[in-house]
């Protein structure tokens, strides 16, 4: 497979605490990769580092054959790197259908600029990706009244309208009911192979069941690196979460 992604002895510093630590981390196009991890071991960071939301103290990051190390989450966001975080964020006061218009927007082409006036072009594209997420029939309502769990397929939906070939997601799963988490999978297991993945779930049932390589780090460190059959049984997987952990 081709190389997506390539970050070479990534560092990122608080005062004197390295929170992400000479970290190698490679992702093939199309891959499915989880990062887990304790609490506090730096995944989070390393997600920020790789979207442009944060700058390594050390490092570099390849991606697509660019060098992104110095630039900020917009370039990487047009070289196709998206981005789901934590809380879902989303825009409360526009319609559904338009939160994800607007995201398609830098792909729009000349004179769509703004709502009001986007033609086909945004609006097409738009719906057809609210229906794949099974929003359709919310289209209309604000993004705001629509459930935790709705909002995290709206953003998803978002991301998915910026055509990225890497998608970041940092916890999906939090705060979602049973049946909200099922969706949730359903929709990463069917997401074209025309997009990456990077997990940060810390649900291993959900990441041995989604991903192709899974990467264990504590401490900011990776531990080991490799197919979920092979992670779940290697003693780094202890080492990271204590005995017991599969
Ligand atoms: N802005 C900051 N200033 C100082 N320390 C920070 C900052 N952000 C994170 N940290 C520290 O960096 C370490 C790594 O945090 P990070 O959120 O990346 O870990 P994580 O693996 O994502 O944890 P969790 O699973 O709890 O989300 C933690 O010790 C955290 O307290």
């Amino acid at each position: 497979m081709t190389e997506l992604l390539a970050a070479e002895g990534l560092s990122r510093r608080y005062g004197s605490l390295t929170v992400v630590d000479r970290v190698d981390l490679r992702i093939a196009d199309g891959q499915r990769h989880a990062l887990i991890g304790p609490n506090g071991a730096g995944k989070s960071t390393l997600l920020d580092l790789i979207g442009g939301a944060q700058r390594p103290d050390g490092g570099r990051i390849r991606f697509a054959g660019v060098d992104v190390t110095a630039t900020g989450p917009a370039p990487r966001a047009r070289l196709g790197i998206g981005r789901i975080h934590q809380r879902p964020a989303v825009w409360p006061s526009l319609s559904v259908l338009d939160n994800v218009a607007v995201a398609a927007l830098p792909h729009a082409g000349r004179g769509s600029w703004w709502p009001g006036r986007y033609g086909r072009r945004v609006r097409r594209p738009a719906a057809e990706l609210l229906d794949r997420l099974g929003l359709a029939e919310h289209a209309a309502r604000p993004a705001g009244h629509l459930s935790h769990g709705q909002r995290r397929q709206l953003e998803i939906a978002m991301a998915l309208a910026g055509r990225p070939r890497l998608l970041l997601l940092d916890e999906p799963a939090a705060g979602l009911s049973a049946s909200d988490t099922q969706r949730l999978v359903g929709l990463i297991a069917e997401l074209p192979r025309t997009v990456a993945v990077l997990l940060v779930e810390h649900r291993l049932d959900l990441v041995y069941s989604l991903t192709d390589v899974v990467t264990v780090l504590r401490d900011g460190r990776v531990l080991a690196s490799g197919p979920p059959a092979e992670i779940r049984v290697a003693p780094a997987l202890q080492q990271a979460f204590g005995a017991g952990v599969s």
